[in-house]
C-alpha cells in the first residue's frame, strides 16, 4: 500500500522525530537525498550547470544544501534567491562550497525548484510565479524538492502557475496532493526520501493500492466454488437508444470473473447482449420492474438506462432490494432528483465523473475538479455513500476511512464506454462479496491496467478494456513481484 499524508500530518511527525536528533539532521538527510537523485538525473556532476530556484523557507535550505554538495563535486551550481529571506545556514555552506548568486535563469542542465514546500498556501505570489513559468519554458531537467511549487501539498489543487516536474524528491513520505490531480499530472517520477519519519506517521490521510494488495483482495475460485459461490450480478443498463451501455457493462462483469450474470433490458440491449454475451441469463423486460430476474447477490444499475419514468422506476426497484448496488451514468441523474432513493440499508457505490457528482452535491464541476478530493469526501459523507470519483486519477472516498487513489490509469481510457466495462468490474466484485470500498478500489486499478494492457500506448476501444481485464488480474502476481507501477 502506498500511503500519503497532509502537511500538518507531516510537520507533527517531523517535529516529534527532531526532537529525537542534533538540530539540522533532517536537512541534511533530506538533502543528501535530494544530491544522489540529481547526480544520477545528471550522469556526470563535475562540470555540470544546475540552477536553483531557493525560496524563503525549509524548502529553499534543503535545495541550498544539495547546492552546496553538488559543488563540492565539480558542478557549476548557481542560485535565485527568490524570497523576502533565505535560509542563513544553507546560504552559507553553498558559498563556501563554490555556488554563486545569479539573477538570471540562463541555460542550466537542471533545475532544483526549492521554492515552497509544505509551508505554502493559494496561488505562488510573485516573484515566484514569474520565475516558474519561466523556469518551466527552459529545455533543463526539472527537480522538485518534496513537491512541485504552485501545487498544495495536501489537496494537489493548483490554484494557479505551478512548476512542471520531471522527478519530485519527497522527504520522508509522500504527500496527498502528489497523488491526487491535478497536483499529480505536475509530479513526474516522484521519489521518496527516507529520513526516519516512519514510526512517527499516522493513519494516512490517502492511501493507494498496489498490485499485491489487489492480488491480496481478490477472490480466487477454489475447489468448492460454483457460480453461486463466484456471484450473480444482475445488471440493468441499455436501452433501445443505447444498447452498447449494456453489451459493455455485461462484458466488464464477466471478464472480471462474475460467476453468473443477470441482465434485464428492453428487446433492443437484449438481443444485442444474447448475441455477444451468450453465457448471460437474460430476462427481457416489458415494464419497468426486476421481479422476474432472479436471485443476485448485488446490482449494477445505469449505464445507457435513460433518465425518463421507465428508467425511473426500474432503478427505484433495484434500489429497493437489499443486496449491494453499483449506480453509475443515468441512475446518478435520476438519484440526484431524487436523493431519497439513496436510503436502504444495503450499501451504495457509486461511480461518477466530475460532472455527474456535482449535480449530486449541487456544486459546480469546475469546482469539483479542482478540489477532486474535497468533493470526493464530501460526497460520501453527505450521501451516506461510497464514492468512486472518475477521473485522471480515479479516487474512492467512504466516510471515516483514508481516500483510496488509483494510481493505474491510462490516458487512453477516457473514450466512451470504459465506464460502462468500469461498472461491470465492480459489480461482479460486489457479488464476489467485497466492501463497497474493496470492490471500487479494485475495480479502478484492475479497469486502468486493463486499459494499459489495451492500449499499449495507442487508441483502444471500450470493448478492448473487457477483453484485456483477464490479461490485468493475470498480471498482478508479476506487477506484485515487481513492486507495481506508477501511471
Ligand atoms: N520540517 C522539517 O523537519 C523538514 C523540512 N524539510 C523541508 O522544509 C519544507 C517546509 O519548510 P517551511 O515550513 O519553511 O515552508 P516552505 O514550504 O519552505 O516555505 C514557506 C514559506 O513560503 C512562503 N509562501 C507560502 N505560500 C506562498 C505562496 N503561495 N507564494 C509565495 N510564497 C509563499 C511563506 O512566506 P511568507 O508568506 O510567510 O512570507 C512561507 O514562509 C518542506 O517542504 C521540506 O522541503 C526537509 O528539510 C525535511 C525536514
Ligand atoms: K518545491
Amino acid at each position: 500500500m502506498r500511503t500519503a499524508y497532509t502537511a500538518d500530518q507531516i510537520r507533527a511527525a517531523e517535529l516529534a522525530l527532531m526532537a529525537t536528533l542534533p538540530e539540522g539532521t533532517l536537512m541534511q538527510r533530506a538533502a543528501a537525498g535530494l544530491t544522489s537523485v540529481c547526480a544520477s538525473l545528471l550522469g556526470r556532476v563535475y562540470g555540470s550547470r544546475v540552477l536553483l530556484l531557493v525560496g524563503r523557507g525549509d524548502n529553499g535550505g534543503d535545495a541550498l544544501y544539495a547546492g552546496e554538495r553538488l559543488a563540492r563535486r565539480g558542478a557549476r551550481v548557481e542560485a535565485i534567491l527568490a524570497g523576502s529571506k533565505t535560509h542563513a545556514e544553507g546560504l552559507a555552506a553553498f558559498l563556501e562550497a563554490g555556488g554563486r548568486v545569479v539573477e538570471e535563469v540562463g541555460a542550466p542542465e537542471l533545475v532544483v525548484d526549492g521554492l515552497v514546500g509544505i509551508g505554502a498556501s493559494g496561488a505562488l505570489r510573485e516573484p515566484y510565479a514569474s520565475l516558474v513559468a519561466e523556469a518551466n519554458a527552459v529545455d533543463a531537467l526539472m527537480v522538485a524538492v518534496d513537491v512541485p511549487s504552485g501545487v498544495d501539498s495536501s489537496t494537489g489543487r493548483v490554484a494557479g502557475v505551478a512548476v512542471d516536474a520531471h522527478v519530485t524528491v519527497t522527504m520522508g513520505a509522500c504527500k496527498t496532493g502528489l497523488l491526487v490531480d491535478p497536483g499529480a499530472a505536475k509530479v513526474g517520477l516522484l521519489e521518496v526520501i527516507d529520513i526516519g519519519l516512519g514510526p512517527y506517521l499516522p493513519d494516512p490521510d490517502v492511501a493507494a493500492l498496489t498490485a499485491e494488495d489487489v492480488e491480496g483482495l481478490l477472490p480466487r475460485p477454489g475447489a468448492e466454488s460454483d457460480k453461486y459461490r463466484r456471484g450473480v450480478i444482475g445488471i440493468a443498463a441499455g436501452s433501445d437508444r443505447y444498447t452498447g451501455a449494456a453489451v459493455l457493462s455485461v462484458g466488464g462483469a464477466l471478464r472480471a470473473g462474475a460467476g453468473m450474470v443477470r441482465y434485464a433490458g428492453t428487446a433492443p440491449p437484449v438481443q444485442q447482449v444474447r448475441a455477444r454475451w451468450p453465457e448471460a441469463v437474460v430476462t427481457e423486460l416489458d415494464h419497468p420492474s426486476i421481479a422476474g430476474v432472479g436471485r443476485v447477490q448485488a446490482w449494477v444499475a445505469g449505464p445507457g438506462l435513460g433518465t425518463g419514468d421507465w428508467a425511473h422506476e426500474l432503478v427505484a426497484g433495484v434500489l429497493a432490494t437489499d443486496v449491494p448496488v453499483l449506480l453509475d451514468a443515468d441512475a446518478l441523474t435520476i438519484v440526484s432528483r431524487d436523493r431519497g432513493l439513496l436510503r436502504r440499508a444495503a450499501p451504495v457505490l457509486i461511480t461518477p465523473h466530475a460532472g455527474e457528482l456535482s449535480r449530486l452535491i449541487g456544486v459546480p464541476g469546475d469546482r469539483v475538479e479542482a478540489s477532486r478530493l474535497e468533493h470526493a469526501r464530501r460526497a460520501a459523507a453527505e450521501l451516506g455513500v461510497t464514492v468512486l470519483l472518475k477521473g485522471s486519477t480515479t479516487l474512492i472516498a467512504e466516510d471515516e476511512r483514508p481516500v483510496r487513489v488509483n494510481l493505474t490509469g491510462s490516458s487512453w481510457l477516457a473514450t466512451g464506454g470504459t465506464g460502462d466495462v468500469l461498472s461491470g468490474v465492480g459489480g461482479a466484485l460486489l457479488a464476489a462479496g467485497l466492501t463497497p470500498y474493496d470492490a471500487g478500489s479494485c475495480a479502478a486499478f484492475l479497469h486502468g491496467l486493463a486499459g494499459r494492457i489495451a492500449s499499449d500506448g495507442a487508441p483502444l476501444a471500450a470493448a478492448d478494456v473487457a477483453d484485456a481485464v483477464p490479461s490485468a488480474i493475470r498480471s498482478l502476481r508479476g506487477e506484485s513481484r515487481s513492486g507495481g507501477r506508477r501511471s
